[in-house]
C-alpha cells in the first residue's frame, strides 16, 4: 500500500509528532485535572495563535487553485471567528482573566515563533507552504481530540477545547486539508516538508510553554 505525502510526513516527524500527541497537557485536559492557572496560560497564549492562524487561512483563501477549497477554507475562516472565538472569551470569564492580565502577559518564545511561521507562510504566497502549516496545526489538534476517553471532564473550559477539535465538521475539515497537502505537496517537497518541520516542533513546544 502507497503511503500518503501527508502520512510521509507525520512519520518523518515522529517523536515529535507523538510527544505532542502523548503531552502531559493533553493528559491532565482530557481527565479534567489540569489547574485552572496552566490552562489559563495555554488559553491567552493559543488566543494570539488564533489571530495569525487566521491570517493563515486567509493565504490558504487568496493562494487556493479552486473555488471549492476556497468554500471549504472560509468555512472554517468563519468558525474559527466566531464559535472559537467565543469560547475562547467564556474561558476567559470563567477562568477570572480580564483583559489587562491577558494583554499584560509576553508571549511566550514558542507563540512568537508561530506568528513569525504563519507569516513567512503567508508571505511566501505558497499554497503548499500554507497547507503544511494548517496540516500541522488541525491533524494534531484532531489526532489528540479523537483519543480522549469519554465522559469528557465536566468543565466546559475542558470538553469544550476537545470537541471543538473532535467533531464531524473537524474531521472533514483535516481531511481535506490533508488532501490538499497530498495533491499539490509533491511539487513542491522541500518547501513543504519544511514548513511541517517547524510546525511540529514549535507545537511541542507551545505545550511545554503552558507549564514553564
Ligand atoms: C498551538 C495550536 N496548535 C493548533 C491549534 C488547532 O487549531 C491550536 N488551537 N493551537
Amino acid at each position: 500500500m502507497s503511503e500518503t505525502f501527508s502520512e510521509m510526513l507525520r512519520c518523518e516527524n515522529q517523536p515529535a509528532w507523538s510527544a505532542s500527541v502523548q503531552h502531559r497537557f493533553v493528559r491532565e485536559l482530557c481527565d479534567g485535572s489540569i489547574a485552572n492557572r496552566v490552562m489559563a496560560r495555554y488559553l491567552i497564549q493559543d488566543h494570539r495563535f488564533l489571530d495569525s492562524f487566521l491570517m493563515l487561512l486567509g493565504a490558504a483563501m487568496a493562494t487556493a487553485d479552486t473555488l471549492q477549497a476556497r468554500l471549504r477554507l472560509g468555512r472554517s475562516a468563519g468558525f474559527v471567528s466566531g464559535e472559537e472565538n467565543t469560547y475562547f472569551l467564556r474561558a476567559f470569564t470563567a477562568l477570572e482573566l480580564d483583559e489587562a492580565e491577558r494583554d499584560g502577559a509576553p508571549d511566550a518564545a514558542p507563540t512568537a515563533g508561530f506568528k513569525h511561521l504563519m507569516q513567512e507562510a503567508a508571505a511566501s504566497g505558497s499554497y503548499a507552504a500554507v497547507l503544511a502549516v494548517l496540516c500541522v496545526a488541525e491533524w494534531l489538534y484532531l489526532d489528540w481530540a479523537s483519543q480522549a476517553v469519554q465522559p469528557l471532564p465536566p468543565n466546559f473550559v475542558h470538553h469544550e477545547w476537545i470537541t471543538l477539535h473532535d467533531n464531524p465538521d473537524f474531521r472533514v475539515f483535516v481531511a481535506f486539508l490533508r488532501s490538499e497537502l497530498d495533491r499539490v505537496g509533491p511539487r513542491a517537497a522541500n518547501v513543504a516538508s519544511e514548513f511541517f518541520c517547524r510546525a511540529i516542533t514549535l507545537e511541542k513546544e507551545f505545550l511545554d510553554a503552558a507549564y514553564a
